[in-house]
């Protein structure tokens, strides 16, 4: 499906306006302001919802500086989105089965579902729920958070999107493509996903662990040789894993994926640290760590050494 033709619009949905919703969902606010053959909607919560209807979405970028983004509506209710044509999905994993199920009336039969959560098994998680459209398996690289309510900060990454083919259509994305572009967000396509998001799943779950667990920026970690030694084994078991559910990651991943931290600024937190931080209980443990375990499991690996790391988290 390419560009629409004549007055029909392209609704466009971002779910979860947070760090990553936030800096996409902007862009492609700001791209599309004033053009209305694009409806762009955001759902947020809150008084960051309240804030982003008071002054529109503030992001504050590395590269373009600060931004001030107007979606068509904010509002916490999907209900109230029309059918959508593109759906950002940007929420973190424990809220994605909830947000799926209200999500599921508003995906038109062609729509081309972008899913930018961390994990190995978020495709699978969509499609027990979802059933119509286009579900790209995609990561990303970028160091994002909500600063204070309405306003969103990106200090690093490089910000591109790397997606592929749904593995069960033939569909290339074309009018997601023409979008992206349009909003000059970078991308990839790739037949190669499943290696790109195993080899980001090996990052972040490792950095991510280890920045929550003991409470240090991923430069802290990367400068600290025995906290990168500990990385360094969350790797090489990840890379184990990943070679046991069909996933070949080249010889030098390990390396490139531990060096990949000297990349974002010596202060950046992950994701899954601020969450812990917060310490509401929600976060994503299940994805970066139980899912360790339980693939482990199922594959007959030790688990011991994981299960001491994982177990230090409260
Ligand atoms: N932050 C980063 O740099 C990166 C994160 N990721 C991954 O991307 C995913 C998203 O992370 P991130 O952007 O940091 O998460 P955030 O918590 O910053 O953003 C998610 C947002 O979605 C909102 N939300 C969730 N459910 C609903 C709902 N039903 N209605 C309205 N709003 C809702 C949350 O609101 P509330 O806060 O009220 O819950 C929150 O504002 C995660 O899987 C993460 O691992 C991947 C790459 C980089
Ligand atoms: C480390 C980072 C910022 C890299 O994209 C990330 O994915 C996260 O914190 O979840």
């Amino acid at each position: 499906m390419g560009e629409k033709k004549g007055d029909q619009k392209v609704n466009i949905g971002i779910i979860g306006v947070g760090g990553v919703g936030g800096y996409f969902g902007g862009k492609l606010a700001q791209a599309f302001q004033g053009d209305d053959r694009y409806n762009i909607y955001f759902i947020a919560r809150g008084t960051h919802l309240a804030k982003i209807k008071e002054q529109g979405l503030i992001l504050k970028t590395h590269q373009e500086g600060e931004l001030r983004c107007i979606p068509t509506l904010a509002t916490e209710e999907i209900s109230q989105l029309p059918p959508l044509d593109i759906c950002l999905i940007c929420v973190k994993s424990y809220d994605l089965q909830q947000v799926l199920l209200a999500l599921k009336p508003k995906l038109k039969a062609t729509c081309h579902i972008l899913p930018l959560l961390n994990g190995v098994d978020i495709y699978d998680r969509i499609r027990k729920v979802v059933f119509q459209g286009n579900v790209y398996p995609a990561c990303v690289y970028v160091g994002t958070h909500i600063l204070e309510p309405g306003v969103i900060e990106q200090t690093g990454g490089t910000c591109k999107i790397i997606l592929g083919k749904d593995p069960q259509k033939e569909d290339e994305a074309t009018l997601l493509k023409e979008v992206l572009k349009k909003a000059n967000i970078t991308f990839e396509w790739t037949k190669e996903y499943w290696e790109e998001i195993w080899s980001k799943y090996m990052f972040i779950a490792s950095y991510g662990l280890i920045t929550t667990i003991y409470n240090k920026t991923i430069g802290g970690v990367y400068k600290d040789p025995e906290l990168s030694e500990q990385v360094k084994y969350l790797m090489q078991y990840i890379k184990e894993l990943a070679l046991l559910e069909g996933i070949h990651l080249k010889e030098t991943s390990i390396e490139e994926s531990y060096h990949k931290a000297s990349t974002f600024p010596y202060e950046t937190k992950t994701s899954f640290q601020r969450d812990y931080e917060k310490g509401t209980g929600r976060d994503e443990r299940e994805i970066f760590g139980a899912t360790l375990l339980r693939l482990g499991k199922k594959h007959g690996l030790s688990v011991v050494g994981i299960e001491k790391i994982y177990n230090q988290l409260v």
